[in-house]
């Protein structure tokens, strides 16, 4: 089964994927997470990715379409994925029906984590805060500046992909204000009546 996460920045696409990821055995493709790893090591693609991530732009297309390329190409992709964090533009998601039509495979669902605009800022400052009280090291594009770009960004590139694949009647969309095991049933109905049709 190959399915998706869709929403804003802090809709909590990162969590439910994990959580539907430990449910179903299916590995779970965070570009973000990728992108991160990349940075982190140094590589070609984290060098050119840094700033643009820190600042809270997209990444190009031509990246992440190469990385994921990659990524759904390994075995433990045979049985299906879980997509988080991808695509994020148009031209992403009809490269996705490409790459996935040349191997003769298809998204099965898409759920969409609807949450309220005004919310997701407060959400991202209170990760933010709770990651400094664990110790931990906040990610760099998780302060006001950048998380204003992300949001431009979301609204202007990602918003439109909710109406295309709603027109390719995959789209399931899911409370996601509520908490965060609330979410996972939600998401595990959908699931379930889909696995049942
Ligand atoms: N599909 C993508 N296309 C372009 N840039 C991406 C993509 N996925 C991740 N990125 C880059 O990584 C950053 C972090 O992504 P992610 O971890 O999914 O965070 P969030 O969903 O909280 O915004 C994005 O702001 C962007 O710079």
């Amino acid at each position: 089964m190959i399915l998706m996460l869709l929403g804003p920045p802090g809709a909590g696409k990162g969590t439910q994927s994990q959580l539907i990821s430990e449910r179903l055995g299916l590995p779970q493709l965070s570009t973000g997470d990728m992108l991160r790893a990349a940075v982190k090591a140094g590589s070609p693609v984290g060098l050119k990715a840094k700033k643009i991530m820190a600042e809270g732009g997209l990444v190009s297309d031509e990246i992440v379409i190469g990385i994921i390329a990659d990524r759904i190409s390994e075995p433990d992709c045979a049985k299906g994925f879980i997509l988080d964090g991808f695509p994020r533009t148009l031209a992403q998601a009809d490269a996705l029906d490409d790459l996935l039509k040349s191997k003769g495979r298809h998204i099965d669902c898409v759920i969409e984590l609807r949450v309220d605009d005004t919310k997701l800022v407060e959400r991202i400052e209170c990760r933010a805060r709770e990651t400094i009280a664990a110790g931990g090291t906040v990610r760099a594009d998780d302060n006001a500046e950048a998380l204003k770009t992300r949001l431009i960004a979301y609204y202007r590139e990602t918003a439109p992909l909710i109406g295309f694949y709603y027109a390719h009647r995959l789209l399931k969309t899911v409370d996601g204000m509520a908490p965060i095991a609330d979410v996972s049933g939600q998401i595990s109905e959908v699931l379930n009546q889909f696995q049942h049709a």
